[in-house]
């Protein structure tokens, strides 16, 4: 495999600089140069002449780019950071410009649907495996790259823009993927792990965000702790029998992707999932939540799209199915908690 990545210094690659890719992008700037990508022309602008991206601060090692056949051919190392809504469309305006020898990491918590042209969720209302395509999958449907990754696990950003100390896991089938991650990434404030599941990873990261919006619904109740222990918990074995229909292992929802990134999010009011949970218990509707909202909470279409996929698979899921029916039936929260806590669960631990 032919790669330009010889150098020394390596000017790495960010796609999209929202809260996430502003967080990563100043990270990967403390070692090398960095070339970030945006679509709006006053975003590059700001960022080349302020080194600020919508007043967040960034590293001066960091030049701002609208154009993706120029951060391909200066950066053979790009990080993907747009959600998931945005994503495909993203990949398929990079993939001329994207060769064998490319590296791609994403942070996405998110899944894409893969359906015939014309069909939406709401037309097929069922879905297998087949129609959805995690990100990585996304990656290598659209382009030719081989050597990819995701990063995930408790990544608030607004503490990784604090400096606070914190973990995550790069996942890939390649080692070397998993390697060049770490070397870019690691640093005494952020601890750098790795794991060829990379599926588990994606879906630990993804399915975390519908427990989260449960968690923020159980504080906006005014719930204690013992509450949030028994969903974090009961959370994780649904995660657990989740991944594994779609093809994960149950030791990445076990590791910081799956409980670390649970125990981040299902506690912290800078969790925009959390958030979402918490103002519906408070009485907003999930129209007013998601019109004044700037950043994306992507738990909201994992549970349509989780919905989907249990009416094929045979399991059950009752935080998911119960969450669906709050944000999408006007099912009260209440009422959602009172079936949760008649459901007949009996075995502990039934994963292992
Ligand atoms: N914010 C956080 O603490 C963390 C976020 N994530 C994940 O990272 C992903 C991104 O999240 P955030 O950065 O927080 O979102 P955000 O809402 O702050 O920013 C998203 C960015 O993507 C850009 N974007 C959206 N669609 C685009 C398109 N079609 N073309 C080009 N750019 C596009 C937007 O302009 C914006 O700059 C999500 O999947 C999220 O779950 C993962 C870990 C932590
Ligand atoms: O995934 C995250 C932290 O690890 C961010 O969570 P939110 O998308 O809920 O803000």
């Amino acid at each position: 495999m032919d790669s330009k990545s010889s150098s020394k210094t390596k000017t790495v690659g960010v796609i999209g600089v929202g809260s996430f890719g502003t967080a990563i992008a100043n990270m990967l700037a403390s070692k090398n140069p960095v070339m970030v990508y945006a679509r709006k022309p006053e975003v590059v602008e700001e960022i080349n002449l302020q080194h600020t991206a919508q007043g967040k601060a960034l590293n001066e090692n960091i030049v701002a780019s609208l154009d993706p056949e120029e951060l391909c051919k200066t950066c053979d190392i790009l990080f993907f950071m747009v959600p998931s809504s945005g994503f495909q469309e993203v990949v398929r305006n990079f993939a001329p410009f994207l060769f064998p020898y490319h590296l791609i990491i994403h942070g996405t918590k998110g899944l894409c649907l893969n359906l015939k042209e014309g069909e939406t969720l709401d037309t097929v209302q069922k879905i297998g495996r087949n129609q959805l395509l995690t990100m990585s999958e996304v990656i290598l449907h659209e382009t030719v790259a081989v050597r990819v990754g995701c990063l995930a696990g408790p990544n608030l950003s607004k503490e990784l823009t604090l400096g606070q100390p914190a973990a995550t896991v790069i996942a890939s089938k390649y080692n070397e993927v998993i390697l060049e991650g770490q070397s870019l990434l690691r640093s005494e404030k952020f601890q750098v792990y790795g794991n060829s599941d990379i599926i588990g990873v994606e879906i630990s990261g993804v399915l975390k965000n519908i427990i989260a919006i449960a968690s923020g619904a159980l504080a906006g109740l005014g719930l204690g702790e013992n509450a949030k222990g028994l969903l974090i918990s009961r959370g994780m074995v649904e995660m657990i029998h989740l991944g594994n229909a779609l093809g994960g292992s149950i030791k990445s929802v076990m590791g910081l992707a799956g409980i670390g990134d649970l125990v981040a999010t299902c506690n912290s009011v800078h969790s925009r999932n959390f958030t979402v949970g918490y103002r519906l218990a408070k009485g907003d509707t999930l129209e007013q939540i998601m019109g004044d909202m700037e950043e994306v909470a992507e738990g909201i279409n994992t549970v349509r799209v989780m919905k989907a996929f249990l009416e094929t698979a045979e399991l059950r899921a009752p935080i998911t199915e119960n969450l669906y029916r709050v944000l999408f039936e006007d099912l009260e929260i209440e009422e959602a908690l009172q079936f949760l806590m008649k459901y007949p669960f009996n075995v502990d631990v039934d994963f292992v």
